[in-house]
């Protein structure tokens, strides 16, 4: 057995000799990030109701979540650990009496676990291997009024446009391989996730969405009504991409076949995806709050992403990479925050992405962030 301090807990699970979905009980060191994200955001959600909570850990492997939830989180009063393995069902008993706390454990798929268990939960996790696609209709389902769907999808190479064909297969969209492709990916996540739940007349605002390392997590606030579904629906869209000149644009609805506005070639397009914000300030900052209260070993880590998501918050979708945009032009880069320091003279709204160190968001256009490279390189010789 090898054993592992996250957070306030302490668990057990067996001897593995590398990450895989084929160790006996799955349990991956590199998502405790993912894990103390998710403690902080189950932490503002359960303010928010200001009251007792219970949460779902619907794919539970070795049980760290439904237990950190138990333990770290003020208000959890229940949690159902579920996992389709028999002996990472062992595994969650063993963690659980190791903790002190008493979560429902079941050996179940997912799927029939949730259908089994409508309007039950207060926040469901859906952690699964690879995509979460085949399991979200039961979850939009389960979803209850006023609650939180916190999905994860490590099938980052079909959402970010590397591979067409499976994300057309898992989420009806097609992803574009450009250099904001980790957003479409997120933003397909988003929108798969509002369009499964619309059609249980659910609406879905966005709390946190995140792409880090090799995977993507989402946090839906989800709201019952045929009316807030409709609102929702709007929010779905499609982005156009010039690969010729780097410029890009958002369309609600279906977008016809279109040029570019700046340089007339095809534009390719990315989409159903989600175009509203991904983020929620009030909740990011409710996250960071909580932080001080709580022992996490990724604290400082996390506070970065959730401060620069925060600066997301209200900006268009896409983002812009400066260097591509150098490249393209055959001049070297000057420092991002001086593009971004003209950007903002010449009145334009400016923000870095979590997703990207080189990348910018802005409502100007790319022929505007070019003459601000042009003129610092103009200013500098
Ligand atoms: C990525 S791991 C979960 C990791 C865990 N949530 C954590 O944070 O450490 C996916 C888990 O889903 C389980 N699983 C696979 N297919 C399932 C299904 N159809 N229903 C329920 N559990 C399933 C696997 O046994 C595995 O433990
Ligand atoms: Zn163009």
């Amino acid at each position: 057995m090898i054993t592992i301090n996250e957070g306030s807990v302490t668990i057990e699970v067996p001897d593995f000799s590398k990450v895989s979905s084929r160790a006996p009980v799955f349990y991956n060191p590199v998502m405790e990030f993912n894990r103390d994200v998710s403690v902080l955001a189950v932490q503002a959600f359960q303010r928010i109701l200001d009251r007792e909570i219970s949460v779902a850990d619907t794919f539970s492997g070795s049980g760290i979540r439904a237990i950190r939830y138990l333990v770290e989180v003020d208000g959890v009063s229940e949690a159902a650990a579920n996992d389709i393995n028999p002996l990472a069902v062992k595994c969650i008993e063993h963690n659980s009496e190791l903790n002190s706390v008493s979560p429902l454990v079941s050996r179940e798929d997912a799927a029939i676990f949730l259908r089994g268990n409508p309007g039950r939960f207060d926040v469901i996790d859906v952690d699964p291997f690879g995509t979460p696609a085949p399991f979200m209709d039961s979850a939009a389902a389960s979803a209850r009024n006023r609650s939180l769907l916190a999905v994860t999808a490590t099938d980052t190479s079909g959402l970010c446009g590397t591979y067409i064909k499976p994300c057309l297969r898992k989420y009806s969209a097609r992803p574009l391989k450009t250099e904001y492709c980790h957003e479409t990916g997120l933003r397909i996540l988003a929108g798969f996730t509002a369009m499964n739940l619309a059609r249980y007349s659910k609406g879905a605002s966005f709390l946190l969405s995140h792409s880090s390392q090799h995977y993507m997590r989402i946090y839906a606030h989800v709201r019952r009504g045929a009316r807030r579904a409709d609102e929702t629906l709007k929010n779905i869209g499609y982005i156009l991409h010039c690969f010729s000149c780097l410029h890009h644009e958002d369309v609600r609805g279906v977008p016809e076949d279109r040029k570019c506005p700046l340089c007339g070639a095809k534009m390719d397009a990315a989409g159903p995806l989600w175009l509203g914000d991904l983020h929620d300030e009030k909740f990011i900052g409710s996250m960071m709050a909580e932080a001080k209260n709580k022992s996490l070993n990724k604290s400082e880590d996390v506070l970065k992403l959730l401060k620069t998501c925060i600066g997301e918050v209200g900006m268009p979708p896409g983002f812009y990479d400066v260097h591509e945009i150098c490249s393209k032009l055959g001049v070297s880069a000057p420092p991002l925050m001086d593009v971004m320091g003209g950007l903002g003279e010449a009145g334009f709204r400016v923000s870095r992405t979590h997703i990207r160190p080189t990348g910018i968001k802005t409502d100007a256009g790319v022929r505007e962030i070019e003459e601000i490279i042009m003129d610092l390189h103009g200013s500098r010789s």
